[in-house]
């Protein structure tokens, strides 16, 4: 296939299912895929939607990417190069009660007929020729005739069972999807034009809860199978690929009698109420029974719940007698228990070891796990372990989601896609400013952003305004609490009152009705990486409490800032405002739950919590909030460049015979580097992610700062290896090192940072011979360059300097410039070439068991790494060994940081140089 012709149908690719399908559209940024519903008549009667939306086609550097993919070999084999668009996976759910709310949601979405194209289509559709959505319990009969009616689809029912171990599977295994893709043909016909593989792994799903402690648990792909998966709904069924077993005592018993007894009006207050409840005013004790005393021959202590509800037939109180928390907290127990020991009892029966609890009886509530958990403990001797997973409540939506049917596997393609991002990202209304949403008639209204759906629906606009108008304001009452988790609630054993209970109730992602996982394609792990298995890229360790106190509120206090700085960037309009608030809410809530779980979307290093911050943004449709600060800073650092490309120039080489004369061997090189050197630290102070920077950023023009900063240089650093690193540069006595072969510049903040700092650093490398990469950002990060902004800084350094331009036109960067070759490419040239890959983040860290595949093909045959920056320098890598030479640099932009890591102070250096070990 022609390349012409690929990069047509990359516009208009479409991604089909056997029976539903949805197209892209080219006005709006993300397409829907596919969907499917899973309704549970359970605890709280929910309905769960799952679907699929893949990333807007970035097209706008192909020429880049094209050329680095020819250099780096990168290829699919003889498989054809169809465009693997990463994308998310949506996790939505209903009250069963507001099932017109799901129908609205999905017709806004259009997630039943496909995208924003007036024409929509179905590849395959049911046979009295409507859509079908895959849906599975028992909602899936319930709501057949309304989905007919209302949106004219059919419900291609799966079965529950099935689909809970699929879920369960994908979540846990990864998994395979089967996407048709689709293109129009000339005569805008559309054809199927093959069959792609994608394999979905999802990290950090599955953990252990005892006594309030949450432990990821690191799932051997291979060692899964057999498991026991018990899923708690209304009732409790067990499956090891059949349902093997059940109870009917569940989550519907609890929410069931826990009504008739306490008058509650909805699952979650019971379960907010068992929060104060204390169950030995109702359940009969081992103590009741022997007089306080434990029941040791069988090893019982005195506070063991020897029958629930007990003590209600020995005493002559009537209901009212008890406290509805007490009641409450008894009923949980009883239930939690029966269904740990019934669960051990089947893992018992077919010699399995582990068991996974999913179910939206759960519900993220941490002392439900505890109680699971303490009674598999405590029945199998420790010998099984309770599981949970982070998407518990959608394992039944996940399977149907999977079941779409298979077409048939010629032309098949296997593609990875991982998830990136491991944040739910919550559904959390603004504060309403300007006209009411109604009336809202721009692209890209609150709609999307606040849903944190997908996008601007520009045809059924008015029909999403008003659906989000109404989330807005029922925003806080969809959203169900969820209990917050007490530290060390089941004490001695699962069987005490919870010692802690709290009167609040968090902010719960896994309650909030929206979650996304995102997913990447062909992310990688960074080759030249010592030990993967041991790296980890977080320096801070954020189970202090202390430092996540600390950072919590940093991010904090920077908040209002960014949120004047987000709505200038898209023009202060009124719908800015109002996805600027909405922004600061999220953001503020996601900051809230992880203050009180940490570990609530994964293990939490900085590197996440910085990108979470602009994950938000983006969910909101900030598409990049510096975009103008870092163009002013481009500007102007390139306006001084042929200055200080001049005044390195000066320090030419000396003549051996004037060495000779002055005893001094390389003393012009060593200045130069030396200055080089200084020259990337001190343009690291434009960092507008550090409060202290930006202060300074009020106090003078940028040469100014920029000055000041490099007169401040002074050597020895607080981390000084220069003098290392010159050796390996510049020898030693006679010894002439050989220059590198490849280096890859982690580049970092946009204007002087890289413009003066790292692109005449890269010049000093590329004149001694060595192939320079420049690793940026993929996506906006404040004011990091991107590797979609650095051609045309490249281009513009290029005019003033003939190194950069022979470099940049035979790395293919100078587009132009390649076109006038015949033969489009300039592999022939002689100079080494100046490359750019992106890194596959979009956050001011990078974690490098995650990078693009250009960056992991382009690190083949590098021999040196230079980090540049606080972001990847230090809050990550900081320790992080390498195969090959490594140089870290930054400037230290935080007080407290400085004195942590480096024992110094603000706006210290670090220049650490570490050879091959
Ligand atoms: C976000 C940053 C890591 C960016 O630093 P950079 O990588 O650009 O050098 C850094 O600015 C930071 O840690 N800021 C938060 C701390 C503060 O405001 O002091
Ligand atoms: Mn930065």
């Amino acid at each position: 296939m022609g390349e012409g012709k690929a990069e047509g149908w990359l516009k208009r690719l479409h991604y089909a299912f056997s029976s539903i399908s949805f197209s892209s559209s080219e006005l709006t940024s993300i397409s829907s895929s596919r969907v499917n519903i899973e309704e549970n008549a359970v605890a709280g009667s929910l309905i769960k939607l799952v679907y699929f939306s893949r990333h807007q086609d970035r097209l706008t550097n192909d020429k880049r990417k094209k050329t680095v993919k020819e250099r780096f070999g990168i290829s699919n084999g003889n498989r054809r190069s169809y465009p693997i668009l990463g994308g998310r996976l949506h996790f939505v759910k209903f009250e069963t009660s507001k099932i017109n709310e799901c129908l609205d949601f999905i017709s806004s979405k259009q997630l039943h007929c496909g995208g924003m194209d007036s024409h929509c289509w179905h590849s395959e559709t049911s046979p009295n020729g409507n859509a079908l959505i895959k849906a599975t319990g028992g909602g899936a009969y319930k709501f057949a005739d309304l989905f007919k009616e209302r949106l004219g689809v059919s419900l291609d029912k799966e079965d529950e069972m099935d689909c809970l171990v699929a879920g369960a599977n994908f979540l846990l295994k990864g998994s395979r999807l089967f996407l048709s893709l689709f293109e129009y043909d000339e005569t805008s016909v559309l054809v199927t034009i093959g069959m792609m593989e994608l394999l979905l792994a999802i990290r950090h799903e599955a953990f252990t809860h005892m006594e309030g402690q949450k432990e990821f648990v690191q799932i051997d792909q291979n060692d899964l199978f057999p498991y026991l998966l018990v899923n708690i709904g209304s009732g409790v069924s067990m499956i090891k690929f059949e349902r093997v077993s059940g109870t009917n005592v569940g989550g519907g018993t609890y929410w069931g009698l826990g009504r008739l007894l306490t008058k509650c009006k909805s699952f979650d207050e019971l379960l907010e109420l068992s929060q104060r409840g204390d169950n030995r005013t109702i359940d009969m004790l081992v103590g009741d029974i022997y007089g306080g005393m434990d029941y040791n021959k069988i090893g019982l202590s005195a506070t063991t719940i020897a029958s629930s509800f007990g003590k209600a037939i020995s005493e002559k109180k009537e209901l009212a007698d008890y406290r509805p928390e007490d009641i409450s907290l008894s009923l949980l127990r009883m239930i939690s228990y029966n269904i740990g020991q019934i669960s051990y009892l089947n893992a018992l029966r077919f010699g399995l070891k582990r068991i996974f609890f999913g179910g939206f009886f759960i519900r993220g509530h941490a002392y439900t796990m505890d109680t699971i958990s303490f009674a598999v403990h405590f029945w199998s001797k420790g010998e099984a372990q309770a599981m949970f997973l982070r998407h518990e409540g959608f394992l039944g939506a996940l399977g149907a989601f999977m079941s779409y049917e298979k077409h048939g596997l010629d032309d098949l393609m296997v593609h990875q896609l991982v998830e990136r991002f491991p944040m739910g990202a919550p559904y959390t209304g603004g504060k309403i400013h300007g006209p009411p949403l109604g009336n809202l008639n721009e692209k890209g209204g609150l709609a999307l952003n606040i849903m944190v759906l997908g996008r601007p629906d520009l045809i059924l606009e008015s029909l999403l305004i008003s659906w989000m108008e109404k989330f807005v304001q029922k925003g806080t009452e969809i959203t169900a609490p969820v209990p917050m988790a007490p530290p060390g609630t089941t004490g001695l054993g699962g069987f005490e009152v919870p010692s802690s209970k709290g009167g609040t109730l968090r902010s719960d992602a896994s309650a909030l009705n929206v979650g996304v996982l995102h997913l990447e394609p062909t992310l990688e792990v960074f080759p030249l990486l010592a030990d993967p298995k041991m790296y980890e890229p977080n320096t801070i360790d954020l189970s202090d409490h202390n430092e996540l106190e600390y950072w919590f509120t940093v991010l904090s206090e920077h908040l209002s800032d960014l949120v004047d700085k987000a709505v200038a960037s898209e023009g202060g309009t009124d719908d800015a405002k109002r996805r600027g608030d909405a922004f600061a809410h999220a953001f503020s809530a996601h900051l809230a739950r992880l203050m009180e779980e940490p570990a609530a979307y994964g293990k939490l290093g900085l590197a996440n919590l910085l990108e979470l911050r602009e994950e938000c943004l983006r969910e909101f449709q900030f598409v990049d909030v510096y975009r103008s600060i870092k163009q002013r800073e481009n500007e102007a650092s390139l306006a001084v460049l042929p200055d200080l490309l001049a005044e390195l120039d000066s320090m030419t080489e000396a003549s051996p015979f004037f060495l000779f004369l002055i005893g001094i061997k390389s003393f012009n090189n060593e200045t130069r580097l030396l200055t080089l050197i200084e020259g990337a630290l001190a343009a690291n102070i434009f960092d507008w992610g550090s409060r202290a920077c930006v202060e300074l950023y009020h106090k003078g023009t940028i040469i100014e700062i920029y000055r000041m900063s490099r007169n401040k240089m002074q050597r020895p650093w607080q981390v000084d290896d220069f003098d290392v690193f010159k050796e390996r540069m510049l020898g030693s006595g006679d010894k002439k090192p050989h220059p590198h072969k490849r280096a890859l510049l982690f580049v970092d903040n946009s204007g002087a940072d890289v413009v003066l700092g790292m692109l005449p650093l890269a010049r000093e490398l590329l004149r001694r011979g060595t192939e320079v990469v420049l690793v940026a950002n993929s996506l906006p990060a404040l004011n990091d360059a991107t590797a979609m902004e650095l051609p045309d800084i490249v281009a513009e350094a290029a005019k003033h300097c003939d190194i950069l331009r022979k470099a940049a036109e035979a790395g293919g960067l100078l587009v132009d410039a390649m076109i006038n070759t015949s033969d489009g490419s300039k592999e022939n040239s002689s100079s080494v070439p100046l490359m750019v890959v992106e890194n596959g983040c979009g956050g001011p860290c990078i974690d490098l068991r995650q990078v693009s595949s250009e960056l992991a093909a382009a690190a083949k045959d590098a021999d040196l790494i230079i980090l540049e920056g606080m972001g990847r320098a230090l809050h990550t890598n900081f320790n992080a060994r390498f195969k090959c030479e490594a140089l870290k640099l930054a400037m230290v932009k935080n007080q407290r940081l400085a004195e942590k890591l480096i024992k110094g102070n603000i706006y210290d250096c670090v220049c650490r140089y570490e050879p091959v070990s």
